[in-house]
């Protein structure tokens, strides 16, 4: 009989990877060796598209080349988009669009194309065609048409003038573009790891996704960024009434949304940045209840629990502030996070093992059939 395994694979080493790596308990994270504080803030989400899928930074001209695919890789096929209008109507976003990522495989160029060359180029359309995905889900639900991309701003700046309508600030597209970097990757987290196994299985990258995308949606995980702000807009009265409304959950036993990380013993180095930008929104907007709900929240539980923020905890006051609405949070998380997968179903397909672990068995032993008509 196999050991026993930590509940929930706890510290268990579940694959090699070369693209992204953590230090739990520096608060360290690093993308193919670049520590995220050299990169965030300083490589577009384009050029970390590059770092994680085609393994370096990319120079000008592989940049401009990458671009380029990415902007004739937009389209998404027909019958995802004959699609959005019945899934679009009822439901979460997030249930709405794992059945549209699944459904992208279907006019995919490449379909009948199962070869790694094919792989990759499904893979840098997949990060191309998700926020048009979004967008166009977002403008069928307000009965709208989805503005055309412009052609000098990239997926950041793109994606907030096809979800608000609006052409963002560059001081807006330069942090959402911030936030994509900051989500791409982070080593075998549940999505990426229900992405691997499936490819494993020498499943298709669509298929990888679409698992991961489920698998993003829990509040255990991405859907955590939505739980935030569903949380930070409940409380009523001013930032003194944080303390009250945080103590009474803890009391309650409930789990605070945004909070805590299986590998991350310190402060998330995500949550650092996030938390700035949160702060220089506040000051841009001229409106900061939810940055300063934030801060006295994670004071209350750092205070009471010892509990650090994590990447959804001020990804939720950023996005709110961008004007993004709440139920598309996790939907942006898989936006950024499509170029993370990706790179892992390649990577995995490039040195395949199915992924196969054991169990331990507690169940009753030695039964005796009966038949039915005896049960
Ligand atoms: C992108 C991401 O996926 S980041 C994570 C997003 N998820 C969340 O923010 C949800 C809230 N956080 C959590 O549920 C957890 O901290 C997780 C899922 C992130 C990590 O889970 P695990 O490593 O399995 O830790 P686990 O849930 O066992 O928690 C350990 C202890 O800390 C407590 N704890 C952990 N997180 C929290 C929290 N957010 N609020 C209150 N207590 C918490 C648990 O109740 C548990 O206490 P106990 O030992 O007294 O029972
Ligand atoms: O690593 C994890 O378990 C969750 C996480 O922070 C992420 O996926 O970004």
């Amino acid at each position: 009989m196999a050991e026993k395994s930590p509940r929930g694979l706890a510290d268990v080493v579940a694959a090699s990877t070369s693209i992204s790596d953590i230090d739990g308990r520096e608060g360290r994270l690093f993308y193919r060796g670049y520590d995220i504080n050299d990169i965030a803030g300083r490589t577009s989400f384009e050029e970390c598209v590059h770092l994680l899928q085609r393994g370096s930074l990319p120079n000008r001209s592989q940049l401009d080349q990458l671009r380029s695919e990415l902007t004739g890789d937009r389209r998404i096929g027909r019958t995802a988009d004959a699609l959005v209008p019945e899934v679009g109507s009822s439901g979460s976003p997030m249930e709405a669009l794992r059945t549209l990522v699944s459904a992208l495989s279907v006019d995919d160029p490449d379909a009948a194309d199962s070869s790694i060359e094919a792989e990759r180029r499904k893979a840098t359309r997949l990060v191309a065609q998700l926020p048009v995905l979004v967008a166009r889900y977002e403008a069928e639900r307000r009965g709208t048409r989805v503005p055309e991309p412009e052609a000098d701003l990239g997926i950041a700046g793109n994606f907030l003038l096809q979800i608000t309508g609006e052409r963002p600030s560059p001081r807006a597209a330069e942090i959402f573009d911030t936030c994509l970097v900051l989500h791409a990757d982070h080593t075998m987290n549940a999505s990426t790891f229900a992405a691997r196994v499936i490819a494993a299985t020498l499943s298709d990258i669509h298929s990888a996704v679409t698992g991961a995308m489920g698998a993003l949606r829990g509040p255990l995980h991405g859907g955590a960024n939505e739980a935030v702000m569903k949380t930070l807009s409940s409380i009523e009265g001013d930032v003194d009434d944080v303390d009250a409304f945080v103590r009474a959950e803890l009391d309650a036993g409930r789990k605070l949304m945004g909070f805590g990380h299986r590998v991350y013993k310190t402060e998330d180095p995500r949550a650092t940045h996030l938390r700035e930008m949160s702060k220089e929104l506040a000051d841009m907007t001229g409106n900061s209840r939810y940055y300063e709900f934030s801060r006295r929240m994670e004071q209350v539980v750092l205070d009471s629990k010892g509990l650090y923020p994590n990447v959804d905890f001020f990804a939720a006051s950023v996005y709110s502030a961008l004007g993004i609405p709440t139920d598309l949070f996790t939907p942006v998380f898989a936006v950024s996070r499509m170029s993370g997968w990706t790179a892992h179903v390649i990577e995995q397909h490039e040195d395949n093992r199915l992924i196969r672990p054991d169990s331990d068995y507690i169940g009753p032993r030695d039964q005796r059939w009966v038949d039915i008509d005896q049960r």
